[in-house]
């Protein structure tokens, strides 16, 4: 796990040396406070990750998920406070964002320093599932598929943080299912953190160590998911907190549906 942080605070990122106090951390922010035109949508946000946890963050629509995730990104660097994240971190959209003029190997090495090899993709392509498919066109790709693509153009990043922004958001209930498997396998093997922005609160649920509500431009509510992998969404402790974080989120849980006798 990389210690090496990097350090955003309204200025040109600058690297952190040993005994900034990070510790163990994948990632530390500060009275974090993000504002367009003149509004803050992050406001005096406070949020610690520790190495190897996987986090989701719900939020109403709007409530500034993705503006902290392009944040923890190093995309937007309009930001007052402090940002400590791992040199080495790596983000998936909800849109793969592939380009359709790369063959889909090419694809996963963009961007990625010291002129990889093909191996190295193919590597990552295998690791997703997609070994079979590292020549094909982007545009041969299912969404499934694309996706995929997209987690091995992360994974070959090696990251200490993962960042995914709606990975799923987009795929139907099956591959989705299969492609939320994976992202549990991949997290398990790899030992990275997660922060992966849902509105689904059943999958956050599933899949983290912890749920955090994001609400008026800061991390409003969190809870601990302290249950074993893989998870049964019809466990009684699920269904418990699924009613607290809907609640949180402003929508009232549905009455379990009424048993009719039948003679
Ligand atoms: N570049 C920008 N310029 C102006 N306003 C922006 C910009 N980016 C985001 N916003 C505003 O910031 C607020 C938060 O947006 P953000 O995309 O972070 O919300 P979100 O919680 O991810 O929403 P959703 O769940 O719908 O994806 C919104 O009101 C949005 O209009």
């Amino acid at each position: 796990m990389a210690t090496e942080l990097h350090r955003q605070v309204n200025s040109p990122a600058k690297d952190l040396g040993k005994g900034d106090g990070s510790g163990d951390a994948a990632v530390r922010v500060r009275s974090l406070t993000r504002s367009f035109d003149g509004r803050a949508v992050i406001d005096n946000l406070e949020l610690d990750i520790p190495a190897g946890e996987f986090v989701a963050l719900l939020g109403r629509s709007g409530c500034g998920k993705s503006t902290l995730l392009r944040v923890l990104a190093g995309l937007d660097r309009e930001i007052e406070g402090e940002v400590l994240v791992p040199r080495r971190k790596a983000v998936a959209f909800q849109a793969p964002r592939l380009m359709p003029w790369k063959r889909v190997w090419r694809n996963v090495l963009l961007g990625l320093d010291g002129r990889p090899g093909r191996a190295v993709a193919e590597r990552a392509l295998k690791e997703v599932g997609l070994g079979h498919r590292v020549d094909a066109w982007p545009k041969t790709l299912s969404g499934g598929e694309a996706q995929r693509a997209s987690l091995a153009r992360a994974l070959v990043r090696e990251p200490d943080l993962l960042l995914l922004d709606e990975p799923f958001g987009a795929l139907d209930a099956l591959t989705r299912i299969t492609a939320q498997q994976l992202v549990a396998e991949l997290w398990q093997r790899r030992g990275c953190a997660v922060l992966l922005v849902t509105h689904d609160v059943e999958e956050a649920l599933l899949l983290a160590d912890r749920v955090l509500v994001m609400d008026g431009g800061v991390i409003a509510h969190q809870i601990r998911v302290d249950r074993d992998r893989p998870r049964d969404i019809a466990d009684p402790l699920l269904a418990e907190l699924r009613t607290e974080l809907l609640d949180r989120l402003g929508v009232k849980a549905p009455e379990p549906a009424a048993v009719h006798k039948v003679a």
